[in-house]
C-alpha cells in the first residue's frame, strides 16, 4: 500500500516545438497517474497540459531539480496504448514533436488546463413494449404518436429527444403522451451521440455484389482495399453493407470524409440506415460536442464515428473497420503544425489494429492507384452507375475571343437554358470566390495588389471591397487609380459572386443559390441551401469546390465548369492531377438518376494534351498517363519527398537558411536536394518564403536526414530569424 503513495517519476509530452518528453514527479496527495492521462505542469513560465507517456522512468535530470506536476487532469487515460502507439509513429513519421502531435489529436476542449468534465448526458426515449406489441397498440386517433412509437420501437434502442424533434418537428407533447400511456420511457443518453434508425438497404447491383465479395475476400485482418467507382456507382452503399457486418459483430466503425464531402446528406444517410449510436465530428460542431463524441467513442458507446481529418485520432477500443471516403481529397492533409495525412494515418491505424480499411473514390490519388497496382491494396472497381444512369458526356467550349458575361460564354448560356426550361437543375462550378480576381486600371494597367503578399487582391461585394485570399487583408476599393488617377477601374475576371449575378440577370425567374465560403459563413446556411436544392426549390447552383463532391441530386442534369485552365499551367506537379479530379467529380454530379446529364467545360486551351487525355480516356486514362510521367520524373508515388519551408521578414534569410540546411545533407547518391528556391508566391503575409525539397527513391533514406535537420537546424546561423518547418509527403508546393 505504501508504495502507491510514493511520488513517481513520470515522463510528460508537452505541446512545445521541442523533441523528447520532460520528467516530473507526482505528489503523494494526487490520484494515481498512469500513461495516457493528462497532467498540468509548469513548463518554463507557462502552465501546460501534457500527456504522460511513461511512468517510473530513469531520469537524466538530477532528483533535486525535478519539479512536481500541478495536477492530474483525468481519472482514466485519454489515450489508450493503441492510440499512443499510433501517435508515436505519426510524430516520428511526420517529424513532429510528440507533445504537439498528441495535443493536435485531442479535441480542443481537452487541450485546456482544467479537469475533464464528465460526459454530458441528454434525454432520450426507449420503447417499453416490443415492436410487435407496439404495432398492435391502437393509436388510430393519434397519428403523430403512432409515427413516433413506430420509429422508436423499430430502432430497438433509445433515440435522442433532440433527433426526434429534428425529424418530426415539435413533438414533445406527443412523446409525453406516449410515456403516460406506458409505451415509452425516458432514458439518459451519453452526450454527443445521435441514435440512428434501421433503414432498408437496396438490392445490390451485380457489380456492387462482386465488389462486396472482393471486400469480404480481403478478410477481417489488416486488409486495405481501394474502391475505385465512377461517380454515382453506389460506393456509399458498399461502405454501408460492409459497415453493417462489422456493427453486427459489436465492433465500432470509423468513417472519414473530407470537410466538404461530409455533407448533411451523408450524415442523414448514415442516420437513417443504422440503428446505432452515431457521433459526428466536424469543424462546425462546438468544442463541448466534440469532446462528448470523443468520450463516448472512448467508452465504446459510439458505434459509428463520422468525421473529418482529425477524427482519425478518435479513441475507439472496439474499432473493427475504417472507411476513408473521397480518399484523394487534399483536405486530409493538415497544412500546419502536425502535418499528417489522415488517409495515411488511417492506414497505419488499421494495420496496428489488424482491421480492414476501405479507401473509396471516383478519382483515386495517384499514390493509392499505384499501391493498388502494386497489389498492396485490393483493387475493387465499379465501372457503372448504380441507378443504371449513363455517365454524362463531357464537352468543351472554346472561349478564346468570345465575349464573357460574368465569366459565362454565350454557348454555355444557350446550353443551360433548355435544362432550366425543362424544370431540371443546373450547376455552375468556378473555383474562385468573390466578385472578380483583379481590379485593374484600364488606362495604365495598374492592378490592386496586396501590400503583404505577391498576389492581387480579390474584389468582393461587387467592386466595393478588396480582400486578400492569402493573408486576409481587407480594404475599401479605390475609386481612382492610385498610379494615374484614372477613374476607369475595371473588375477583371469572375468569381462566384459575379457569375451568380450574371445568371440572375439572364434568368430572372429562376431561383439561384451560391455555395462558397463567404455565403456559408453562417452556421446552418449550407444545410438550408442544400435542402432547397433537394426539394427542387433552387434550380441554379453556383459554387466552388464545395459543390464538387458527394452530392446526389436527382434533378441535376447540366454542369458547367468555368475555368479549368489554372490546373493546366501550374508550378505544382500535382496541379494536373487535382484538375482532373475536380473536373471528373464536378461532372459526376450530372445525370445521376433518370434524367440524362451533360457537362460543358469552358477553356482557352482546348487542345492542351492534359485536357485531351482526360476527355478521351476519362480519369483512369488520365491517371495512367500521369503515373508514367511521374515515374519518368522520379516524382511521388515513385520517388519520395519532404519539403523544408522557411520564411522570414528579410528576403535573403530564408534562402541563406535553406542553403545551410542543404549543406547539412550527407553526401548520398540516393538523396538529393532540389533547391532551395523562392516559393512560387514568394511573399505572403509580409514574409518572404523559400523551399527546399529533399528527394529520395527509398522513403527510408529521408528520415535520417530529417532527424539530422531537426537536431542541427536550430543552431544554423540566422536560424532564429527564420520560421521553418518540415513537411513529409507535401501536398501543396506553392
Ligand atoms: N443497389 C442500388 N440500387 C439502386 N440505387 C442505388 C443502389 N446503390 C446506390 N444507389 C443509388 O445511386 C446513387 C449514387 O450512389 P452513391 O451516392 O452511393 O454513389 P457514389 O459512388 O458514392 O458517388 P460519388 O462518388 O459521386 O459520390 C444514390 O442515389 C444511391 O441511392
Ligand atoms: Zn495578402
Amino acid at each position: 500500500m505504501e508504495t502507491a503513495f510514493q511520488p513517481r517519476l513520470i515522463r510528460v509530452a508537452v505541446p512545445v516545438p521541442l523533441h523528447g518528453g520532460f520528467d516530473y514527479l507526482t505528489r503523494n496527495d494526487m490520484p494515481v497517474a498512469t500513461v495516457g492521462m493528462r497532467v498540468l505542469v509548469q513548463f518554463g513560465r507557462r502552465k501546460l497540459v501534457g500527456v504522460i507517456v511513461a511512468v517510473d522512468v530513469q531520469s537524466d535530470v538530477a532528483a533535486k531539480r525535478l519539479r512536481a506536476i500541478d495536477a492530474v487532469l483525468d481519472d482514466s487515460p485519454v489515450f489508450d496504448a493503441g492510440q499512443l502507439r499510433l501517435l508515436r509513429w505519426a510524430a516520428r513519421y511526420y517529424h513532429c514533436p510528440l507533445g504537439e502531435a498528441l495535443a493536435t489529436a485531442l479535441p480542443v476542449a481537452l487541450r485546456k488546463t482544467r479537469t475533464d468534465k464528465a460526459q454530458s448526458r441528454h434525454r432520450g426515449w426507449q420503447a417499453v413494449a416490443s415492436s410487435e406489441a407496439a404495432a398492435t397498440t391502437n393509436l388510430s386517433r393519434a397519428p403523430k404518436q403512432r409515427l413516433l412509437l413506430d420509429c422508436i420501437a423499430a430502432s430497438g434502442t433509445a433515440i435522442a429527444h433532440s433527433s426526434l424533434l429534428a425529424r418530426f418537428g415539435a413533438v414533445t407533447a406527443q412523446l409525453n403522451a406516449l410515456e403516460k400511456r406506458g409505451l415509452i420511457t425516458a432514458v439518459e443518453l451519453p452526450g454527443g451521440l445521435e441514435q440512428g434508425v434501421a433503414g432498408t438497404a437496396p438490392a445490390l447491383t451485380a457489380e456492387q455484389q462482386a465488389a462486396m465479395q472482393a471486400l469480404y475476400q480481403a478478410g477481417d485482418g489488416f486488409a486495405p482495399a481501394l474502391l475505385e467507382g465512377v461517380t454515382g456507382s453506389g460506393k456509399t452503399e458498399i461502405y454501408f453493407q460492409r459497415m453493417a457486418t462489422v456493427l453486427a459483430s459489436g465492433r465500432q466503425v470509423l468513417f472519414l470524409a473530407p470537410e466538404i464531402g461530409l455533407t448533411p446528406q451523408l450524415i442523414e444517410r448514415v442516420r437513417s440506415r443504422f440503428a446505432a449510436a452515431i457521433g459526428v465530428l466536424h469543424s462546425q460542431r462546438s468544442e463541448g460536442e466534440r469532446a462528448d463524441v470523443w468520450r463516448a467513442a472512448r467508452a465504446g458507446d459510439a458505434d459509428i464515428v463520422v468525421g473529418t481529418r482529425s477524427a482519425v485520432f478518435t479513441p475507439m477500443p472496439k474499432l473493427g473497420l475504417i472507411i476513408v471516403d473521397e480518399e484523394h481529397d487534399g483536405s486530409y492533409k493538415q497544412q500546419d503544425g502536425f502535418r499528417y495525412h489522415a488517409r495515411d494515418v488511417a492506414l497505419r491505424r488499421a494495420q496496428l489494429a489488424a482491421i480492414p480499411i476501405v479507401l473509396g473514390s471516383a478519382t483515386p490519388a495517384l499514390e493509392s492507384l499505384h499501391n493498388a497496382e502494386a497489389a498492396r491494396y485490393a483493387h475493387v472497381r465499379l465501372a457503372n452507375r448504380a441507378t443504371g444512369a449513363v455517365m454524362p458526356p463531357i464537352n468543351v467550349i472554346d472561349v478564346r475571343s468570345r465575349p464573357l458575361l460574368g465569366g459565362l460564354s454565350e454557348p454555355l448560356l444557350a446550353r443551360i437554358e433548355p435544362h432550366l426550361a425543362a424544370g431540371n437543375q443546373v450547376m455552375i462550378f468556378i473555383n474562385r470566390r468573390g466578385f472578380a480576381p483583379k481590379l485593374i486600371c484600364h488606362d495604365c494597367g495598374w492592378v490592386a495588389p496586396c501590400v503583404r503578399c505577391d498576389a492581387p487582391l480579390t474584389l468582393h461585394g461587387g467592386i466595393s471591397r478588396l480582400q486578400c485570399h492569402h493573408c486576409g487583408a481587407a480594404e475599401i476599393a479605390p475609386k481612382k487609380c492610385p498610379a494615374c488617377s484614372s477613374e476607369q477601374l475595371l473588375a477583371l475576371g469572375a468569381g462566384t459572386e459575379r457569375v451568380a449575378g450574371a445568371l440572375r440577370s439572364r434568368f430572372p425567374q429562376v431561383a439561384i443559390a451560391r455555395f462558397d465560403r463567404d455565403s456559408m459563413a453562417r452556421k446552418g446556411r449550407l444545410e438550408a441551401q442544400l435542402a432547397d436544392v433537394a426539394s427542387g426549390a433552387t434550380q441554379l447552383l453556383v459554387g466552388t469546390q464545395m459543390l464538387a463532391k458527394g452530392h446526389d441530386f436527382a434533378r441535376l442534369t447540366c454542369v458547367g465548369v468555368l475555368d479549368v485552365d489554372g490546373g493546366l499551367f501550374s508550378a505544382d506537379f500535382r496541379a494536373a492531377e487535382h484538375m482532373a479530379q475536380l473536373v471528373t467529380q464536378v461532372a459526376g454530379r450530372a445525370g445521376r438518376a433518370q434524367r440524362p446529364g451533360e457537362v460543358w467545360l469552358q477553356t482557352r486551351h482546348p487542345e492542351h494534351p492534359l485536357l485531351q487525355r482526360l476527355l478521351s480516356g476519362g480519369y483512369a486514362g488520365f491517371a495512367q498517363a500521369a503515373l508514367s510521367e511521374r515515374r519518368e520524373a522520379d516524382l511521388p508515388p515513385f520517388g519520395h519527398l519532404a519539403l523544408l519551408r522557411a520564411e522570414a521578414h528579410g528576403e535573403a534569410e530564408p534562402m541563406n537558411f535553406l542553403s545551410a540546411a542543404a549543406a547539412e545533407v550527407a553526401q548520398d547518391a540516393h538523396l538529393a536536394c532540389w533547391g532551395p528556391v523562392p516559393a512560387p508566391m514568394q511573399r505572403r503575409a509580409g514574409r518572404y518564403r523559400a523551399h527546399l525539397l529533399l528527394h529520395a527513391m527509398d522513403r527510408h533514406k529521408l528520415h535520417p536526414a530529417l532527424d539530422h535537420w531537426q537536431q542541427v537546424l536550430p543552431d544554423v546561423p540566422g536560424a532564429s530569424r527564420v520560421r521553418w518547418s518540415i513537411d513529409v509527403d507535401p501536398q501543396d508546393l506553392l
